[in-house]
């Protein structure tokens, strides 16, 4: 019996078929029988990508995240971190998104530090809008300070990865002071951008307050609800204001020394619309915030299988 070579059209049509099939059932289903030690090794967020994965290449010159302008590299931790002994303690506020309160993350002595190391390194802080970024102090009005790595910050970069368990993938940035005098604020936004698919996000954030002689300026989270116990109204807005109302969410008093950490991610990667929050404006003084960003990068995909 003869055969005739299939026409192009109908190759296409096949194709056009089983690549679907591929990918949403063949795929999913062999995977657990032909598990990739690589992949095996990533903890979550690849899982939208996971149907394409072919080979991870996880050599670090792929990371692209070598310029220390931006990300702190994993390079040493100095002996005897100041402040570590201390220790902290840690309240839950939400699990989904994950919201924790860090009492005493930072020591007096460290908060004072890190103010210390600022001054003199304000520029007007900008806001970043995926694409470009822009001083408009409508929606963000403060100063913001690069600050040097040195012994404090690389402790308190550690600090920050082990709070995280040393998440795979996981970059600390490089540490931001913010400081708002009277009416500086940040009007409502997320940390992230959603650009886990494209390469990287924040997937989490550290609010760190060093500075806290002001009226005002709590971090507001419109979107999260109060929590039951009395306890919360040490560190959260519990009072109506002047008006009589109470304040949409809730909003954390700043308070030196102290931090909120929330994850911006879902295990999707994508960003959890509860993280929506803003700095009150500040009404009189001076606050000083401190972000410890940490971004999630898995590697680079090595579509061509060779090394
Ligand atoms: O200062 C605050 O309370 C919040 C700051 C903030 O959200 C940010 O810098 O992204
Ligand atoms: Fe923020």
């Amino acid at each position: 019996m003869a055969y005739s070579t299939p026409k192009l059209s109908t190759i296409i049509t096949w194709l056009l078929y089983f690549v679907p099939v591929y990918i949403f059932v063949l795929d999913p289903l062999l995977r657990p029988y032909f598990p990739d030690s690589a992949s095996s090794s990533l903890s979550w967020g690849e899982d939208q990508d996971r149907h394409v994965l072919e080979e991870w290449d996880t050599s670090p010159s792929t990371l692209h995240l070598t310029d220390d302008s931006f990300i702190s590299p994993d390079d040493g931790v100095p002996d005897n971190c100041p402040g570590e002994a201390e220790g902290y303690r840690v309240h839950l506020l939400s699990q989904a998104p994950l919201v924790l309160y860090i009492e005493n993350f930072v020591s007096a002595a460290e908060a004072d530090h890190l103010v210390e190391i600022s001054l003199n390194k304000y520029t007007p802080s900008i806001i970043y809008n995926g694409k470009t970024q822009q001083i408009d102090p409508s929606k963000r009005l403060s100063d913001r300070a690069l600050l040097d790595r040195d012994d404090t910050v690389r402790c308190l970069e550690n600090r920050a990865r082990t709070f995280q368990g040393w998440r795979p993938h996981l970059y600390i940035e490089r540490m931001w002071a913010q400081r708002y005098n009277a009416s500086g604020h940040y009007r409502h936004h997320y940390d992230w951008t959603g650009s886990l698919a494209r390469g990287g996000d924040r997937l989490s954030t550290f609010m760190v307050y060093l500075g806290d002689e002001c009226e005002g300026g709590g971090t507001n989270f419109p979107r999260l609800g109060m929590p039951g116990g009395r306890e919360w109204c040490r560190f959260l807005e519990c009072e109506e204001d002047e008006q009589g109302t109470v304040k949409e969410g809730i909003t954390f008093k700043p308070i030196k020394g102290n931090a909120i950490f929330w994850e911006n991610l879902r295990p999707d990667g994508t960003g959890y619309p509860e993280t929506w929050h803003a700095a009150y404006p500040v009404t009189s003084g001076t606050k000083v915030g401190l972000n410890i960003w940490s971004w999630y990068q898995p590697p680079k995909r090595n579509r061509g299988g060779g090394r």
